[in-house]
């Protein structure tokens, strides 16, 4: 491939400055765009949460209806602001005159100068535009983006990352408060966030893209089009040349993809997504004259969704289709999957001939993991019990799931494509010597799916999620529907998206209404020796 030419001068990577006169046409389009219906566990309702409990600390009155702008800053003033609290959505929260502003790129006891951008009925967005006096838990040497304060990919480069770590607690104890309608009595105390190994070059994943012509395809001569991610709340592509959150090979397989698309601009008919995603291989390298060999990787960014990936967790091998789900940060992965294999142990009672009762933790026989994908969880987890079934809609995902199984020499899985809201019509081990392990997207799980669950009322739970706020939703849901025998022993996150508001939740529950269960017949004395 030959060297790409120089980028013409709007890819610049600075930061856009917003069209402060947009055309008449694109002022009533903007009118007639319906409201977007707020979804639960979604950034608008989350940000509505903190900008409630944000008013009620600062004693505010409640934004007047109906919503007039008069007397409130012009769109595209340059405001002071102190920024009083750090949403969940990875924004500082100010108060101006009475009324929130919200101030991307800022944290807690940050003045900051934000230019005004639109006033909605309850707060006010804003753009970043400068610090003006740092809070104290601000460090701007930490920052190793250039494109950090611009880029909506990452929200706290600046904050060191023991403070990361408080936050995203903090996030998860809000999406319990705002989210899960449970009595806080019902609850834990959040545990201590899990840091990630890697706070960069952690990403296996990346997706890139650029926005076609208006109109019919890319023609020869066109200019080169902006790569990368979304300006900071914007509907504008940032033209992106590095992303230091990325592996390194990703990192390197950036420049090469956009050297492609710029070389091939006239082959693509509208705009595209670029998948770059890591794969590693595997080989014995003889190290010496003796004959010693060792274990060398060799990592390669994969761009066909349709190519296989691999990636070890430990001395598992996973292949995937490369378009398909798996977690993003590799180095985190041995810590959390032994995290959830322990957790899928319930406490039991023995009683001793002399009366003296222990508690002993003890595996399950049996293990569902709904939401398997191409079964991370059922491999890790669920390799020395007596019986698991892995549940994915997916059928490519099932397919690889099963052919993991067997290329990891797991003899006791089943693998089931399907919906995870059928899954328990299928399943006949007995809920009593069963874990749960649930991981499902964003959205959280269907009614349909936890009303089964509770039938089943399986020993344990292990609620992994990627929205905190679904699964608080989704707990109090158990809990208030049926579930009150259950009891909730852990929750706590893993921080497998270091620099970004993103956090990974682990809720644990245990049945325990019907009283002590027996040790099952084939567990012995020590069964934590099983796992
Ligand atoms: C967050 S991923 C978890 C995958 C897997 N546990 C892992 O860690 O690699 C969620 C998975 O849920 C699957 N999924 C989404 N909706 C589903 C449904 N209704 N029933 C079963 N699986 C579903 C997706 O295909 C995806 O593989």
């Amino acid at each position: 491939m030959s060297a790409p030419p120089p980028l013409p001068p709007n890819t610049h990577p600075q930061r856009r400055q917003r069209n402060e006169n947009p055309p008449r046409n694109q002022k009533r389009r903007r009118l007639e765009r319906a409201p977007k219906p707020v979804k639960e566990g979604g950034t608008e309702e989350v940000l509505q949460a903190d900008i409630s409990s944000l008013i009620s600390t600062l004693g505010l009155s409640p934004p007047e209806t109906p919503f007039s702008e008069q007397g409130l800053p012009p769109k595209f003033t340059e405001i002071e602001l102190t920024i009083k609290m750090l949403s969940s959505t990875g924004d500082g929260l100010a108060e101006h005159s009475g009324r929130i502003y919200v101030v991307p790129f800022s944290i807690p006891e940050d003045i900051v100068i934000a230019k005004v951008i639109r006033h909605t009925p309850t707060h006010s967005v804003t753009d970043f535009l400068s610090v003006k006096s740092p809070s104290q838990d601000r460090d701007d040497s930490l920052i190793s983006c250039k494109y950090f304060n611009t880029c909506s990919g990452c929200q706290f480069q600046m904050l060191p990352y023991a403070k990361q770590l408080e936050h995203k607690r903090n996030v998860i104890q809000k999406a319990y408060d705002n989210f899960s309608n449970l009595d806080p009595k019902l609850l834990p105390s959040i545990g201590d966030t899990v840091g990630s190994p890697l706070q960069y070059g952690y990403r296996t994943k990346l997706t890139p893209h650029f926005d076609g012509p208006r109109r019919g395809g890319f023609k020869a001569g066109d200019p080169i089009p902006d790569i990368g991610f979304m300006v900071k709340g914007q509907r504008q592509v940032l033209d992106i040349e590095d992303c230091p959150i990325g592996t390194e090979i990703l990192r390197k397989g950036i420049k090469t993809a956009r050297n492609y698309v710029q070389e091939n601009l006239h082959t693509y008919k509208r705009g595209a997504t670029i998948l770059l995603r890591e794969s590693t291989t595997r080989r014995l390298r003889e190290e010496s004259e003796e004959g010693n060999t060792k274990w060398v990787e060799e990592k390669e960014c994969i761009t066909d969704n349709n190519a296989q990936t691999t990636e070890y967790i430990g001395d598992y091998k996973f292949v995937n289709p490369a378009g398909a789900f798996f977690q993003n940060n590799n180095s985190i992965l041995p810590a959390f999957t032994d995290y959830v294999r322990s957790k899928l142990h319930y406490p039991v009672v023995t009683t001793s001939p002399d009366g003296a009762k222990t508690t002993v933790s003890t595996p399950p026989k049996y293990l569902v993991d709904a939401y398997c994908g191409s079964g991370l969880f059922t491999i890790l987890c669920g390799k020395d019990l007596t019986s698991v079934i892995g549940v994915d809609i997916a059928a490519d995902s099932i397919a690889y799931a099963s052919s993991n199984a067997a290329a990891n020499n797991i003899k006791n899985a089943r693998f089931i494509a399907g919906n995870a809201e059928k899954i328990f019509e299928s399943i006949d081990f007995p809920g009593t010597e069963t874990s749960v392990i649930i991981d499902p997207p964003r959205k959280g799980c269907d009614k349909l799916f936890l009303n089964q669950l509770l039938e089943f009322k399986p020993k344990r739970v292990v609620y992994v999620s990627c929205n905190v706020h679904t699964q608080a939703r989704d707990l109090g849901y158990i809990l208030n529907e049926g579930g009150s025998g259950y009891r909730v022993d852990e929750i706590r996150g893993f921080d497998f998206f270091p620099q970004t508001h993103h956090v990974e939740g682990v809720a644990v529950l245990t049945w325990v209404s019907e009283g002590i269960i027996s040790l099952p017949d084939d567990v012995n004395d020590k069964p934590g020796d099983r796992l």
